[in-house]
């Protein structure tokens, strides 16, 4: 005879196996309550209209080649209508050479290639088709033109064809964020990112959590339902909060990724600061290559934040020049001063630079590393001692330099120790990172840069290779209401099972809300509003 233990058991494969079915005490039924362990099945179906779209998926302006998409219910349709060719002729997924015409004129516009797509197997899950066509205006125009001339068809809305293939189930809201981020990518780590991200590396690392705890979560439930009447061992509950525990902590240390997502999306920020005059405008400009930020012999030049964006070694730096910091009776330079420290206080990495020529002059090793400028140092801080061309001018210079340099380092140290303002160990003068530049020369700049990249790399380094970056704000919220439900879950678990339950179903929903928010529709139209129109 099969023993209530190995029932309950069966019952518990059963509602693992099979997520569209739950436990009513008696019977395990159909899930209801899809929302909670159904969503990646069912994929929230939007209310778009079912035109067929069109546009331009190319980049705008005059070129070799252009491709224009076109995808809906009558994409077949509008390839007879172009081509002068039998439908048997419309070989799914194989490139075909062909005059296009317009259907009402009859006209030969272009000659050119196509590739028709049968649905479900395409980008949009729908019937599409693509033209290959040469990539003048009026080419294009007059393509387009003759797209419309067939019924059913319509210019499609920015990202309507991403939105389609999400809608279709070919890709998950986090694919959908990651193809957005791959079109957006500037630098060779953010494509890389991006692109493991559309593939699906997000998508995959949040199912497996969310199966961990669907299948921790079926017990607890089939335990409510049958733990009594079974006589069942508890052991089998407090497995499951053991593996809950593990996922709390895993999710929890995925969590502190230092931002290392977040910066990898957006560009980590760097500082330039420093005293007047000392060449900081000078450096962005040879950094970006570009005159970016005024330069001049008058201190006190640059007021405001001037930023640029900057590709160093495949990782997007957002660099600001700020304004010299100094004492200033000026309440504008003032205001400079103070956007410079707080800019510096959240960045990545600073690059105080020093003028090397000044320093050799000054009878104190620190009067242009004043106590303000000091305090904003912290173990991110890279020391820049420039003008280094009017140092090597003489002999003199170097020797002075060689002893008024170790003075300095001294300095910093003597005074980052004393205050521990922005450090918790013990400052050496081996922490402090420092390169001699000359920006009139062009003098180490591909030192300070390869220096610049090493620091980057720490920056960015995987502290966990098999977990994917937290990319978006959105994700980390997500998981923070996940991990706050699972520590109310382990609050409750020995005295109230059922709202210990609950709060492990509203764990599973904030974990599904990555990959299929309940926000849907506003959602979408944030993540969209950036996509160009052929995507
Ligand atoms: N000899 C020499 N002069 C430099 C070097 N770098 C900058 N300068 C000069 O130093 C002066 C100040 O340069 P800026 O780049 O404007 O200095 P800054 O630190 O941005 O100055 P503020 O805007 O006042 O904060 C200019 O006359 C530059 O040409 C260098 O490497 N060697």
């Amino acid at each position: 005879m099969i023993s209530r233990l190995t029932i309950f058991q069966n019952l518990c494969k059963k509602c693992i196996n099979n997520k569209r079915y739950y436990s009513n005490g008696n019977n395990f039924l159909k899930n209801n309550t899809t929302n909670i362990v159904n969503r990646q099945e069912d994929p929230p179906k939007l209310s778009l209209e079912k035109d067929t779209i069109y546009s331009l998926a190319s980049g705008v302006g005059k070129s070799g080649v252009a491709v224009i998409r076109v995808s809906g219910s009558q994409s077949k349709e509008v390839l007879k209508g172009l081509v002068n060719k039998k439908e048997s002729e419309f070989k799914p997924r194989y490139a075909t050479i062909g005059t296009f015409f317009h259907p009402l004129t009859k006209e030969a516009i272009d000659k050119g290639m196509f590739i028709y797509f049968k649905s479900p197997h395409s980008f949009t899950g729908e019937d599409v088709v693509e033209f290959h066509i040469h990539g003048g205006r009026a080419v294009i125009h007059d393509t387009l033109d003759a797209i419309s001339s067939i019924g059913g068809t319509r210019t499609s809305q920015p990202g309507e064809f991403t939105k389609r293939a999400f809608d279709n189930g070919k890709m998950d809201l986090s694919e959908v964020e990651g193809l957005a981020d791959l079109i957006d990518s500037q630098t060779h780590h953010q494509r890389k990112i991006a692109f493991n991200q559309m593939q699906g590396s997000i998508s995959r690392f949040y199912y497996q959590l969310r199966e961990d705890l669907i299948r921790s979560s079926a017990y607890m439930e089939a335990y409510i339902d049958f733990g009594e009447d079974a006589e069942l061992d508890p052991e089998i509950v407090e497995q499951s909060k053991n593996r809950i525990i593990g996922i709390r902590d895993r999710i929890q240390s995925h969590l502190n990724d230092g931002k290392r997502g977040e910066r990898l999306r957006q560009g980590a920020q760097v500082t330039i600061l420093g005293p007047p005059n000392a060449g900081k405008s000078s450096l962005i400009n040879l950094l970006t290559n570009r005159k970016v930020s005024i330069v001049s012999p008058i201190p006190g030049t640059t007021r405001d934040i001037i930023e640029a964006m900057l590709d160093i070694g495949g990782y997007p730096v957002i660099i600001g020049d700020t304004a010299g910091i100094r004492q200033s009776s000026d309440t504008i330079e003032l205001e400079g001063v103070q956007m410079a420290k707080e800019r510096s206080e959240t960045s990545d990495l600073s690059l105080c630079v020093l003028d090397a020529s000044q320093l050799i002059e000054q009878q104190t090793s620190n009067s242009q590393l004043d106590n303000e400028l000091l305090n904003i140092i912290n173990s991110n801080t890279i020391f820049i001692f420039n003008k280094m061309d009017i140092i090597n001018e003489s002999p003199l210079k170097k020797e002075i330099w060689g002893r008024k340099k170790l003075e300095i380092l001294d300095n910093i140290v003597k005074h980052v120790n004393e205050t521990r303002k922005h450090i918790d160990k013990v400052y050496g003068k081996d922490s402090i990172q420092s390169v001699e530049i000359s920006c009139i020369d062009n003098m180490n700049i591909r030192q300070l840069l390869d220096y610049l990249q090493k620091s980057l790399e720490n920056l960015f380094e995987c502290q966990e290779q098999d977990s994917p970056l937290l990319t978006r704000m959105r994700y980390k919220e997500a998981l923070i209401n996940c991990v706050e439900s699972l520590d109310r879950y382990l609050y409750f678990h020995d005295s109230d099972i059922v709202i210990a339950s609950e709060e492990l179903r509203s764990a599973i929903k904030s974990i599904g809300e990555i990959t299929h928010s309940s926000n849907i529709d506003d959602l979408l139209d944030i993540i969209f509003k950036d996509f160009c129109i052929g995507k």
